[in-house]
């Protein structure tokens, strides 16, 4: 049950924040007015809202002005109301909604909280009989995702439902939180799950607010120290209920009151006592009523009928998270992905502010032009230009889903837009601005929300139930299949009626309930009217008969005594038309009664239609009855069906995370399986490679020590050459020495010098050399002493000379005889050097190539090595894999034991 809509639209505020210097913010960029922003730089672009707040305003001053009346007040009597602020990041939006103590400022929250407080306890004073309840509930939305910021640990807060639990008491152990889902009933969208908590004080409440948001996402950007990373609703419900009895003796003594104080200066004490001390109770009032003319069931009725009030109202508190651009805010990894989901849900709120404020606009113009009635201009805002309902994608993002009753729908709702003046930020301030004047064009249509109670539904309840009894008896009446024979019926008693009065029994062309009554009612009167007019014909004929026999007994006795004949005949013609006058009353009196007796059998048959009627409905009353109970007991199987889905999407739940839990793991064991079925493929490659490089190795082995014993040979040899090739050299010295010592041994002699042996000691091997040397000598020292004067005479002359000279000859020969022996051994000696030399090149040749072949294997077998390091190191990685996939060892060793089964035969790699 509603009160009629009021339609208005949402209140937009414009607050500019100061320059902050720590954000290199250098210059305003607005020249901002009472009403308008006007861009300095293109002075064309100017926005117009009701206020706009400069950089000197207070936030109690917007309260006061935006907030305070237009919203708060309105929650206390009963509408529902919403507070949002909307801006890019850092623009003041968690300053003006939360306030800032350092700088002593109170938030529009903590404001509204006060006098909320204080609205519903001066009601309170004014209606007596009014109970009043407020609840606090604290979610953000994160990341596109719902959270209850009242679940969790502490913070001193009580459940919902226990409303005289202090504050202070220990709180049970949470459960776990259950899934929140957004849902909408006839009061609006609601947070499924989402706890509150009932507060009974201001301070209460602002405790659990602030104390509660604090635990929201925020996080330093380069744009804001404190960033909200998340969207913070906020949310107060008050109950407001009362008898309707109550409020009526109340104002009944209110009246009472007064009329006593008009009187006052006329009462005593004890009367004033009576009359201040009667705050009538609703008996009282009902027995007072009953003096006054009311029947004790009337009174009695009434006051089962007491009639409780409940008004529910919401007011949302929110303080949106910025729009942010990531060049600006330098934000990366999570804070980057949180600004997109920020982004994104800010984005479908300004689609939805579009298309309501187009939608608003053109049921105005709709209006205007008059093709639509007034009536329906505001009670409509999903219809389009052309009279239809236009799509709101109010379920595209969780905020809009929330606050879908707060825009276009049953609240008053006010806006603060917050902007920086800077030049720097322009852009965003420019399509807040943009924002801010399509939301003004936005249209509401807010109603105060009372809630039947119990009694008034079942109240409610029977009367519907009656009212759908009633319409299927006159659905059966009329559908009835006895609907001909009833017709019939009728069509007897109106030719009746028509011969008897001249018409009226036509009332029952239309049979329902009523006219059946009617019928039956007017064939009652028939019936009577029949009976009266039998009785008054039989009256009649009575009188007539009396008549008769008493002029019969006049005609005996005039027969008896001489009269005129004319006489006679006269009373003889008045006998007759007496006779033909009883005749025609009394056919008459026979007609009637066929006729009574036909209506009476109508009649009869009618309540016996009746009758069936009467049975009928009761087995329908009784059909109905068994359905509402079955209705009911729908109900609450829906009910406990509702709970055990719930519970069993929770369940759901549980189980889907242990399903991915599961699947995880799956995959790392699939993963597991696929890394041992590497390491198997890696073991038979090292197993391959091992076997190829244990051939390698063996043949280097053998190559080199083939190699190592060749060059062992060949150095021998080479050393052996050597040997030889100094032994010629040295011989080749000796024999240059001893030539030349002989030569000038020769000389010597030949000059007839002494001959004098410088080294009689040394080794001469040439035996012919030796023997001339010998020779030589003792052929000197023959001369010598045989001739020691001679030797300077000798040259002289004389036959002593000639021998000499022969022997000087002889020698010579023989010297020359030497020399060319010595150069032919020489040229021999040469010829064997030179032989040996290239052979030793040859050697030295073949076992470079030998080397180079040697390291390049070398090469081969290192980058072997390497190979094998490598998948050395590759298993070490796989077989940690495979551990911490939870293979266990002795998995892990069946399967190398099942890779080495099913290994292939080795391919050497190498072939010899
Ligand atoms: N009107 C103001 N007067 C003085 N300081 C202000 C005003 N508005 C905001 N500030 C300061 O600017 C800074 C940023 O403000 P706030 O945190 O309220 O921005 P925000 O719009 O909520 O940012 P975000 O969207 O990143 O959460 C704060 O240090 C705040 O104290």
């Amino acid at each position: 049950m509603t009160s009629s809509p009021t339609a208005s639209s949402i209140e937009v505020a414009i607050r500019v924040r100061p320059l902050r210097a720590e954000l290199h913010e250098s210059r305003p960029a607005w020249q901002i007015d009472a009403t308008s922003l006007t861009e300095l730089a293109q002075p064309d672009n100017a926005f117009t809202f009701d206020r706009v707040y400069d950089t000197g305003s207070s936030t109690a001053e917007i309260y006061k002005n935006n907030v305070r009346d237009t919203i708060v007040a309105r929650v206390a009597q009963g509408y529902n109301g919403t507070i949002f602020a909307y801006g890019q990041t850092g623009s003041g939006k968690s300053f003006t909604m939360f306030g800032d103590t350092s700088a002593r400022s109170p938030g529009l929250i903590r404001l509204a909280v006060h006098d909320l407080f204080k609205a519903l306890a001066m009601e309170q004073q004014r209606k007596p009989y009014m109970h009043a309840e407020v609840f606090v509930s604290v979610l953000e939305i994160y990341n596109e995702q719902l959270r209850d910021l009242l679940q969790g640990d502490g913070g001193g807060v009580r459940a919902s439902g226990s409303p005289n639990m202090a504050a202070a008491s220990p709180l049970v152990a949470s459960p776990p939180p259950l899934p929140l889902s957004i849902r909408e009933n006839e009061h609006g969208v609601y947070v499924h799950n989402a706890r509150r908590v009932q507060v009974a004080s201001e301070e209460e409440c602002a405790n659990v607010i602030y104390t509660r948001a604090a635990s929201r996402v925020s996080a330093a950007t380069m744009m804001n120290e404190h960033s909200s990373r998340s969207h913070c609703v906020i949310r107060l419900l008050v109950e407001r209920s009362y008898y309707l009895e109550d409020a009526v003796s109340d104002a009944d003594n209110a009246e009472e009151e007064e009329e006593e104080d008009d009187e006052t200066t006329t009462q005593t004490d004890g009367d004033d006592e009576d009359g201040g001390g009667s705050r009538a109770s609703l008996s009282q009032a009902a027995q007072g009523e009953g003096k006054h003319g009311l029947s004790a069931d009337a009174a009695k009725k009434r006051e089962s009928a007491k009639n409780k009030k409940k008004f529910i109202s919401t007011l949302n508190m929110v303080d949106l998270a910025g729009s942010e651009r990531v060049a600006k805010t330098g934000a990366t990894g999570l804070r980057m992905i949180e600004g997109g989901h920020i982004n994104k849900s800010l984005t479908t709120l300004t689609t939805v502010i579009n298309r309501l404020a187009s939608e608003s606009t053109g049921q105005q113009q709709h209006t205007a032009s008059g093709a639509m009635p007034p009536g329906r201009a505001g009670a409509s805002s999903n219809s389009n230009n052309n009279g239809g309902t236009a799509f709101i994608p109010y379920r595209d993002s969780r905020l809009t889903h929330l606050l879908k009753t707060s825009l276009g729908g049953n609240s008053f709702t006010a806006v603060l837009c917050c902007i920086t003046p800077a030049v720097e930020s322009a852009n965003e301030s420019r399509s807040t601005l943009q924002f801010a004047s399509r939301a003004k064009r936005v249209k509401n249509k807010a109603h105060v929300n009372e809630v039947a109670n119990a009694q008034t539904r079942v109240r409610e309840l029977e009367a519907a139930l009656r009212n759908t009894k009633k319409l299927l008896v006159a659905q059966t009446l009329y559908l009835w299949s006895k609907q001909l024979r009833i017709r019939r019926y009728e069509e007897q008693l109106a030719s009746a009626a028509v011969a008897d009065s001249g018409g009226g029994i036509g009332l029952f062309a239309q049979p329902s309930a009523a006219h059946l009554m009617n019928q039956q009612q007017q064939q009652q009167m028939i019936i009577a009217q029949l009976n009266a007019q039998n009785d008054a014909l039989r009256e009649e004929a009575g009188t007539l008969r009396v008549q008769l026999e008493k002029a019969m007994a006049d005609g005996g006795q005039k027969g008896s005594m001489p009269s005129s004949a004319s006489e006679s005949a006269a009373a003889v013609a008045e006998l007759a038309s007496l006779r033909r006058s009883l005749q025609y009353t009394q056919d008459m009196l026979k007609e009637r009664e066929t006729a009574v007796q036909a209506a009476q059998a109508s009649l009869d048959e009618l309540d016996g239609l009746c009758r069936e009627l009467e049975g009928e409905n009761k087995s329908q009353a009784e059909q109905i009855k068994a359905l509402t109970r079955r209705t009911n007991e729908a109900d609450e199987l829906i009910t406990a069906v509702e709970e055990e889905h719930n519970s069993l999407q929770h369940e759901i739940g549980l189980l889907r995370a242990q399903l991915q839990q599961s699947q995880a793991r799956l995959l790392e064991k699939h993963r597991g399986d696929d890394y041992l079925a590497e390491l198997t493929k890696l073991h038979v490659e090292h197993q391959n490679l091992l076997y190829s490089y244990s051939q390698l190795k063996e043949k280097a082995d053998r190559d080199k020590a083939e190699l190592m014993q060749r060059l062992h040979r060949l150095t021998e040899k080479n050393n052996s050459l050597e040997d030889d090739v100094d032994e010629a050299k040295d011989e080749t010295q000796l024999r240059n020495s001893f030539l030349w010592r002989l030569l000038s041994a020769a000389a010597q002699v030949t000059q007839g010098k002494p001959l004098t042996i410088k080294d009689p000691s040394a080794a001469v091997r040439d035996a012919q050399v030796a023997e001339a040397v010998r020779a030589l000598t003792s052929f000197a020292v023959l001369s010598a002493r045989t001739n020691p004067h001679n030797t300077a005479s000798a040259s002289s002359g004389g036959s002593g000379g000639d021998v000499s000279n022969e022997n000087v000859w002889q020698l010579q020969g023989r010297i020359r005889g030497l020399e060319e022996q010595l150069i032919a051994k020489d040229a021999q000696r040469d010829v064997i050097i030179d032989a040996k030399l290239k052979r030793i090149q040859g050697l030295v040749l073949r076992l470079h190539a030998v080397n180079v072949a040697l390291v390049e294997e070398m090469r081969h077998c290192f980058h072997d090595n390497e190979q094998l390091f490598d998948i050395a190191m590759r298993s070490s990685k796989t077989q940690k894999k495979v551990e911490k996939a939870g293979l266990t060892q002795r998995s892990f060793e069946s399967a190398l034991d099942r890779a080495r089964f099913t290994q292939p035969p080795h391919k050497p790699l190498y072939h010899n």
